[in-house]
């Protein structure tokens, strides 16, 4: 069987996605001359619900026009937005013009990009509506197969009636139906349920795409090729080696005035339950039978099972508060946003420890941390293994991290002791480093450093590869029902309990790393943090 195949279980080796499958996984060098030509067999057509939205200008048009104009998409693809507005598609056009990238040399081909696009107005629970939609689809169907993809970028109050009318009047009856749909996937384990089933009762699962566009990310791909494609890290991956593991996220900015929208979910929805959690899965599952999306999800959901839910004792939360010395937003806390309830307890930092209870991970703490408002743009997996058994220096070795940097600057580096260069027998911390930007920078961006190396590289952005994957028919990136059911288990107690009103958040400055009370639970968990890690860097 081959790797296409095998990962792409509904994909005819010879036709033209699994081609695009296979320039995508080409290096981008050859990507541009390789010549190789989508001439689609088959239409295909890309509808966009709630086009007129902010995720749609921000995420959707942009993601399309990059995998266009890099020929990853089948060639007779036409592109269709759906949303209430009465506008049109030079308006959408104009409206998504900031974040589109467009580089010089581009511009004709950007130009029959937007040509290809289409926009239809209508309501989203008025059936003739969507009947004008199906009708305008169907003249882009000419031929015996058409394929039909639709994202939902809308708010969670208008899914189910959208849903129910793509069911009833737009499935293609030429192809195969997908049906992308973005978080939240509801509020609590009974709301998500519901969800679950209403989806359940129109499509297989086969035909849902649940984003969390974390698995679209290059270093979370590239946790399952670190694992078990290399022989070296395996033997240590347990709790004989490892003494805790934290995954965390960080974002230097607050509600940027959206807190209305923030406040009905908390960091522990935004971030923590779906991103650090998906995170959590595939660092800690076991080998999956093959490469196949449902030996590997099948994978993540036993590791799912094996966490007791979370209780308040093994969680910090925290708020954050002005900087009275800071600038701009930072001048203001989550509670001076004019569009957050007055007194909300809602928690923009969070910091919880999960436990798996299997052979594998006994007594490690995996340390989940996530807040808005910090001192950095971060999110990465700290791998702390245990103190050097029958340690023969004196106590001076320091435990060993493997860091596997998932933003900004894609990196993976160990944390390790060598002997002080020079006469000394002494020793010393430093790194192994595999920074993306020096490794892989492509050539064309090339700013050489003193060292003769590279500083940038080009990755794509994490919808891309996931709008992609849709197309091939790929679900090893996309979340399973039963996943989301485990996720929101683990989650629904403390969520219940913190919302029950008695849970009041620790307040921290805009701009710090936190709440200390984090640093404290790390501690307790088998973190030991000595601060005296230098890395030299080359400027
Ligand atoms: N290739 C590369 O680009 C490489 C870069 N480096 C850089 O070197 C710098 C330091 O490396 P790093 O691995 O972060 O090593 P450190 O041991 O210095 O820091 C580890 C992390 O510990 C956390 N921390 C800080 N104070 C405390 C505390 N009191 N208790 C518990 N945790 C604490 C911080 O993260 P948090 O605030 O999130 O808790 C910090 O980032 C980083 O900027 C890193 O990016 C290092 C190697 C290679
Ligand atoms: O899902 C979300 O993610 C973003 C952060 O995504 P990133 O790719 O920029 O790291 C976060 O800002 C947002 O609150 C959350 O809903």
């Amino acid at each position: 069987m081959s790797w296409r195949s095998q990962t792409f279980p509904e994909c005819d080796d010879n036709s033209e996605v699994c081609l695009a499958l296979y320039r995508k996984s080409l290096k981008s060098k050859d990507m541009d001359h390789d010549g190789t030509h989508f001439d689609g067999q088959y239409p295909h057509v890309f509808v966009t619900l709630g086009a007129s939205g902010d995720l749609a200008r921000k995420k959707i048009y942009p993601t399309l026009w990059w995998l266009y104009r890099d020929n990853l998409l089948p060639s007779n693809t036409h592109f269709f937005g759906y949303a209430r507005s009465k506008t049109t598609i030079n308006d959408i056009k104009t409206k998504c013009e900031p974040y589109m990238k467009v580089k010089p040399g581009e511009e004709e081909r950007y130009a029959e990009f937007w040509k290809l696009n289409h926009y239809v107005s209508g309501n989203y629970n008025v059936r003739t509506d969507f009947e004008k939609l199906n009708q305008e689809l169907s003249q882009f169907e000419k031929g015996a197969v058409a394929n039909r993809l639709f994202y939902l970028a809308l708010p969670p109050s208008v899914f189910e009636e959208v849903t129910i009318l793509i069911r009833n009047s737009c499935m293609g009856e030429k192809g195969w139906n997908r049906i992308i749909i973005e978080k939240p996937f509801g509020r609590d384990l009974a709301s998500s349920q519901r969800l679950s089933d209403h989806l359940a009762s129109l499509f297989t699962e086969s035909q849902i795409y649940r984003i969390d566009h974390y698995l679209g990310k290059e270093m979370v791909q590239n946790l399952m090729t670190l694992r078990f494609g290399n022989r070296i890290f395996g033997p240590t991956w347990n709790r004989d080696n490892i003494a805790s593991i934290q995954i965390s996220f960080k974002e230097p900015f607050g509600t940027q005035g959206r807190g209305g929208y923030f406040d009905e979910f908390g960091i522990i929805r935004d971030i923590m339950q779906n991103h650090l959690l998906q995170i959590l899965t595939l660092v800690a599952m076991e080998k999956p039978a093959s490469c196949l999306p449902d030996d590997i999800r099948n994978e993540k959901v036993k590791v799912l099972k094996s966490i007791k839910s979370l209780e308040l004792h093994d969680v910090v939360l925290g708020q954050y508060v002005a900087d009275p010395e800071g600038e701009g937003e930072a001048k203001l806390g989550y509670l001076d946003d004019p569009t957050v309830p007055k007194g909300s307890l809602t928690p923009t930092y969070a910091a919880a420890v999960l436990r798996i209870n299997n052979e594998r991970w006994d007594g490690v703490p995996f340390i989940l941390k996530c807040g808005k408002a910090l001192n950095e743009r971060k999110a990465e997996v700290r791998i702390q293994f245990e103190d050097v058994p029958g340690d023969i220096f004196d106590g001076k070795p320091k435990r060993n991290e493997l860091v596997i940097r998932v933003q900004p600057g894609e990196a993976l580096y160990v944390k390790l002791m060598v002997k002080t260069p020079g006469m000394a027998f002494d020793m010393e911390e430093t790194e192994l480093d595999l920074t993306y930007g020096h490794r892989y920078a492509e050539q064309s961006n090339c700013k050489e450093d003193h060292m003769g190396k590279c500083y940038t590289v080009k990755l794509p952005d994490a919808y891309e590869r996931l709008i992609l994957d849709v197309f091939c028919g790929s679900q090893m990136h996309f979340v399973r029902s039963d996943e989301l059911h485990e996720a929101w288990r683990i989650f629904t107690p403390l969520l219940h309990e913190i919302e029950s009103g008695g849970v009041k958040p620790i307040p921290y400055v805009f701009g710090s790393r936190g709440p200390k009370e984090a640093d404290e639970l790390l501690m307790k968990n088998n973190f030991t943090y000595t601060g005296s890690y230098k890395w030299y860097k080359r400027e």
